[in-house]
Parts: structure tokens; sequence; C-alpha cells
């Protein structure tokens, strides 16, 4: 076995696999104690930038759940901090940025990003690729407009109102806004495949609040760039986005091999919208991890019984693991699937 060979990066490119792969987005976190532990006193941002910490904390789920790939502990605002951008990751919240981006003057904020700038992930993926032997590594970054929401909000933000007011109010800024961040997302992709990382996967984890067309002409042609800067790498790329159903033929478009689907639309539907030549990534809702072990079972089924048939599907959430879900439920979870689908 390679990491080649791995069910995870078969299924990516739609080959035949010996069971159905499984990862969580956000496997890596608060809901495992050792996870908990070992951030005691070390703030978000500077565990993001310490590759003994990175490592442990992207090998911890891989060593208790048994999950078939590991995803890099970081965050999708890593890369805008290392340019620079005054920004801090508040517990509970999420990331807040000192000067939103509002006018031409505050792009300055946007420089390009160099692999210099993150070399300390570049030396997690080192260490991490020499622990991690036959188990893949998917490397990430935040999708233009969800780091732009950040940006232009000031932080988290339920309707998005500062950022469609630019998006509408000034295509002109918002299409340069957006460039720049495709910029330095592909670069942070591009630096991580340097270092070994065997998937990318970009987060557009906000991009639902958009209508088609509106995705269509002022989104896809900036998460476009981002993978065009990564295409011919060898390395499966994979587009997330919560709320998505309307968008997931777009999705595909802008020019991944894998699309993720949230717990909306079933998997079947979800192919029948991408089209057939790309993998379906997904799409058990979170918040049944909640429910009893043979409810979960039950549920996980549904979606394994949609995905029946189509060649390349990766087994995951919906969106994130929830920070209060019972590790073993997710461990369950894994076994659950691994024994369902060996083949
Ligand atoms: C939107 C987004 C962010 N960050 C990310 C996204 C896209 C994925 C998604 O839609 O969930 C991506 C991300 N953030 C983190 C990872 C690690 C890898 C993994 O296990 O998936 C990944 C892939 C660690 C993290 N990033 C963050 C945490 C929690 C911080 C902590 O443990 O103190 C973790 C483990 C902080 C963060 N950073 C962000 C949010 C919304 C938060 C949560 C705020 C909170 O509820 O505390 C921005």
């Amino acid at each position: 076995m390679t990491v080649t060979d791995s069910a995870f990066l078969k299924a990516c490119r739609r080959e035949p696999v010996p069971h159905t792969p499984v990862w969580f987005m956000r496997q890596a976190g608060r809901s495992l104690p050792e996870y908990r532990k070992v951030r005691e006193g070390i703030a978000m941002l500077d565990s993001c930038m310490r590759p003994d910490l990175v490592t442990e904390i992207t090998l911890q789920p891989v060593r208790r759940h048994g999950v078939d790939a590991a995803i890099l502990f970081s965050d999708i605002v890593v890369p805008l901090k290392a340019i620079g951008v005054d920004l801090d990751i508040k517990p509970g919240v999420g990331p807040v940025v000192a000067r939103p981006i509002r006018s031409r003057a505050d792009l300055d904020q946007l420089r390009p990003l160099e692999p210099d700038d993150v070399r300390y992930v570049a030396e997690a993926i080192g260490l991490l690729t020499a622990e991690l032997g036959d188990t893949p590594l998917i490397g990430f970054a935040g999708a233009p407009f969800t780091l732009a929401s950040y940006l232009v909000e000031g932080g988290p933000s339920r309707n998005h109102e500062h950022t469609k007011a630019l998006m509408y109010g000034d295509p002109e800024l918002w299409a340069e806004l957006l460039d720049r961040l495709a910029g330095i997302a592909g670069a942070f992709l591009g630096a991580q495949i340097d270092a070994g990382v065997s998937a990318v996967q970009l987060f557009d984890s906000w991009v639902g609040a958009l209508a088609p067309a509106d995705y269509r002409a002022s989104v896809l042609p900036a998460s476009a760039k981002v993978f065009e800067a990564v295409a011919g790498r060898g390395v499966p790329r994979i587009h997330f986005g919560v709320g998505t159903g309307e968008l997931l033929g777009l999705l595909g478009e802008a020019g991944a091999d894998v699309v993720g689907v949230d717990w909306r639309v079933p998997l079947a539907e979800a192919a029948r919208r991408v089209g057939p030549d790309k993998a379906l990534q997904g799409n058990l809702d979170p918040a049944v991890l909640f429910a009893p072990p043979e409810v979960v079972a039950a549920q996980a089924d549904r979606v394994l019984d949609s995905a029946a048939g189509l060649p390349g599907h990766v087994f995951n959430l919906g969106h994130g693991v929830l920070p209060t879900t019972d590790p073993d439920a997710l461990t369950r979870l894994v076994a659950h699937v691994h024994e369902r689908t060996a083949r």
C-alpha cells in the first residue's frame, strides 16, 4: 500500500475502492479531550504556527477514529495573518478583523503570499507525511468569497450585508478583492502541495448565501483561479460549501474534482446536479451524531444507499463536527461505514 493507492485517493479519482473512505471536517478540534488538553493556554493562531502542535493535533483523530485521511490542523485565516492582516480568532466567536476592508485603500492590507510566509505550515506537513505513512493528508484554504466575508464584515456574519453591499455596489473593487484573495488561496494551496499534501479542499463555507446567477458572475471566476493555480499537480481538488444545493453544478464547474455536499440534498440528486465526471463527498447531518447509535447507523446507511452506484464517494459529514459531539460516536461511525461497505 502507498498513499496513492489509499481508498480516499481512489474514491477522489472515481476508481474502485476496498471500502468507502471516511473522514470528518473539523475532526481535529474541540470534540476531542486530548485536543483541549494540548491547546490549554495556547491561542488558536499561535497553535497553528507551531509545527509540533500542528502535527500532534492533526494525528489525534487519525489515531482515535481510524479515519481514512488526515486534515491539516490550521485555519482559513492563517495565510491572511501570515501576510500581516491584523486579525485574531476569538474563542467561541471565530475570526475577527481589526480593520475591515470596505474601500480601495483598505486593499493595501492584502499583498501576495510568499511560500516563506507560511514556512511553519510546510514544516508541519513534512513532519506529518513522515508520521502518516499510507494515510493521505488533506491541505486546505478558504475560498475568496468566504475569506472576503470575514474581511469585509470584520467578523462572522449571519447575513453578509456589508459583503453583498460591496459585491453589488462596487463590482470593480469586489473583483479586485476576490482576485487578490484567489492569489493568496492559490499560493497557500501550492505551498501545501509542494510540502507534500495528497489532496486539497477549498472551503467556501458561506457561499450558499448567494443566488446562482450572482455566484456565476461575481465569485466563480475567483474560485476558478484558485483551482487553476493547483491544476495538473496530481492532487485531487475538493470544493465545499454549506447550503449550496442550488450551486452544486457551479461548484463543480469552478474546477473541482470532488464536490462536497451538505445534508440538505441527497447524494443521488447531488450527482445529477454535479454531472457524471466528478466524485462526491458527504453528507451526514453532523447533528445526527447526538442521536442513539442505532439511529446514527441507520442515517449513515441512508447516505450510503443514496451514494450506491456512484463511482467516487467519500463519506463525510455535511459540515464540521460540532464541538460537543461524543467522540465515541465518531469512532463507531467510521467502523460502521467501513463494515457496511467492505468489498
Ligand atoms: C469558516 C471556517 C473557519 N475555519 C475553517 C472554516 C471552514 C470550515 C467550516 O466551514 O467549518 C477551516 C478550519 N478550521 C480549523 C480546521 C482544522 C482542520 C479540521 O479538523 O477540519 C479547518 C479545516 C480549525 C479550527 N478553527 C477554529 C477552531 C476552534 C478554536 C479553538 O479550538 O479554540 C478550530 C479547531 C476557529 C474558527 N475558525 C473559523 C471559525 C468559524 C471558527 C470557530 C469559532 C468557534 O466556534 O470557536 C473560520
